[in-house]
């Protein structure tokens, strides 16, 4: 069941904005108005590009008297530049941080009313419209796990600048590459807060601030969001995701109500957890985000160490083919920080030599029944008659060679053979006496001088490996005549 809107528009959406109309910034950049695509709860929500550039970009609209977008654009502009983003991704050797940055912002005149806007990234998908058309609104371990791990990192991005977020939501959670959910991005800073001078001091009138079924106990309590809360936040909806429940579902009307099933869920954990996640490979981290956010003071920030920790365990435990699949190996290689991809690399290339170092030393080369998987069912062909029996099938493939019925297209000097051998050809070429001298691959003579033989123009132009089969197997045929009928060697 998806998170409930409430009804009562404390804000005024502004005037619908025309497509096409154009906005300039302070930078002197215009950009120009396209369809609006969605409603916030608060704003307007239209497609946008710069001019003179084809980027599909987002546009942000409220009145200019409106708080939220205000709050939202302060943000932006305090955590959410670029260049604070990549210089984070930098340090801390990280390829993707699912964080939106802030394109431009400002405010203008439509006709009479004053509007504020805010220009950001566009998306592909939101994850409350992936999840709702999911079977029972569920998502799998492997899935709550990438998404996990990208929401981590956003909130260690904001919380390390002071920020918190206060609304982690499926809703507030975008791709940036539809069912990529390795590219998840945490939008809505409508809600979020500079927390580093947090007092714990609840007011009554911000009490259950947020969404009723995710928020964190300390908002209900009516304080600030914390950085404790940010992660009981993203727990609740792990479970939500992972098992399409909560206790406290039915119950989302009367936010008090919510606040003590939540706190009864507090009590009686971990028994209240593995009876909803019932063992999924996601509910190790959902309960150390839950204990983690439980020790950690109001004030406090969060330790991401051990949830990091917890994070790469439960992964490595998810099943090898599942995690090998494509979005989950960019997912892998976005997530390691460069350097450790190069070493990994250096590292197997290391292994590699040295094993092969090993086996050259300790390992006698293998025979190809060795190698060849189920030759080795088949009977050893040993007996001087079964030798006998494989000369004598060289001898009629040769046979057939010289009959013309060759698959192996043969070269111009194997044509020449094939005509100067062929029996009663119809050809002018046949007609001619042969006067070559050279060798035919058919004769007895030929075929009992190996070198002779590897020397026949027919002979000469198979594929090298079926070169040696040939001449091997009528060197094996020789020797078997040989030893089984010496007077006819003889
Ligand atoms: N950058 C974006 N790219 C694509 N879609 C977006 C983007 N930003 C917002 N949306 C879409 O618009 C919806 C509302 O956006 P957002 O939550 O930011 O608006 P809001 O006015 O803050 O509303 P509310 O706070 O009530 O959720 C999102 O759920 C998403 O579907």
């Amino acid at each position: 069941m998806p998170p409930k809107k409430g009804n009562n528009r404390l804000h005024e959406l502004c005037t619908q904005v025309k497509s096409g109309t154009s906005i300039v910034d302070v930078k002197k950049r215009t950009f120009v108005v396209g369809n609006q695509f969605a409603v916030g709860g608060f704003g307007r929500i239209h497609t946008c590009k710069e001019a003179g550039t084809s980027k599909e970009l987002v546009i942000k609209l409220e009145p200019a008297g409106n708080g939220p977008l205000f709050t939202e654009v302060n943000v932006f502009q305090r955590i959410l530049r670029a260049e604070l983003i990549e210089n984070f991704k930098a340090k801390n050797k990280i390829r993707w941080l699912g964080v939106p940055h802030v394109i431009a912002n400002g405010i203008f005149d439509y006709g009479t009313e004053r509007m504020r806007y805010l220009i950001i990234p566009k998306y592909a998908v939101s994850l409350e419209s992936i999840r709702e058309s999911a079977k029972g609104g569920k998502f799998s371990s492997e899935v709550c796990l990438q998404i996990a791990q990208c929401i981590i990192d956003a909130l260690e991005y904001i919380h390390d600048l002071d920020y918190t977020h206060a609304d982690i939501k499926a809703a507030n959670i975008l791709l940036e590459r539809a069912n990529d959910f390795s590219s998840a991005v945490l939008v809505d800073y409508g809600l979020a807060r500079k927390s580093n001078t947090n007092e714990d001091k609840p007011d009554k009138k911000r009490a259950h601030n947020g969404t009723a079924i995710f928020t964190s106990r300390d908002a209900h309590r009516g304080c600030q969001p914390s950085y404790r809360g940010d992660l009981e936040i993203l727990a609740y909806n792990l479970i939500f995701w992972a098992s399409g429940k909560l206790p406290w579902l039915a119950l989302e009307a009367t936010p008090q109500k919510v606040f003590e099933a939540k706190q009864k869920f507090f009590a009686d954990l971990p028994d209240s957890l593995s009876s909803l996640t019932k063992g999924a490979s996601c509910e190790e981290l959902v309960k150390v985000l839950l204990e983690v956010s439980n020790k950690t003071s109001y004030t406090a920030k969060v330790d991401y160490k051990l949830i990091k920790k917890t994070f790469v365990r439960t992964s490595s435990k998810l099943a090898t083919p599942k995690r090998s699949s494509r979005a989950v190996k960019s997912r892998r290689k976005a997530e390691l920080p460069i350097e450790k991809t190069v070493a990994k690399k250096k590292a197997a290339v290391k292994r590699k030599s040295e094993e092969d170092v090993e086996n050259v030393q300790t390992t006698p080369p293998k025979s190809r029944r060795e190698v060849v998987p189920g030759l080795s069912n088949f009977p050893a062909r040993k007996t001087p008659q079964r030798k006998v029996a494989v000369a004598k099938k060289v001898e009629k493939k040769y046979k057939r060679l010289s009959m013309g019925r060759v698959v192996l297209k043969p070269s111009s000097s194997l044509q020449v053979f094939e005509e100067q051998i062929s029996p009663g050809g119809n050809t002018k070429k046949s007609e001619k006496p042969q006067t070559s001298s050279t060798p035919s691959a058919d004769s007895p003579a030929t075929k009992a001088r190996i070198a002779t033989l590897k020397k026949a123009p027919g002979v000469q132009n198979f594929p090298r490996g079926r070169r040696s089969i040939a001449v091997r197997q009528v060197a094996l045929r020789n020797a078997a005549v040989r030893k089984a009928e010496p007077e006819f060697a003889a």
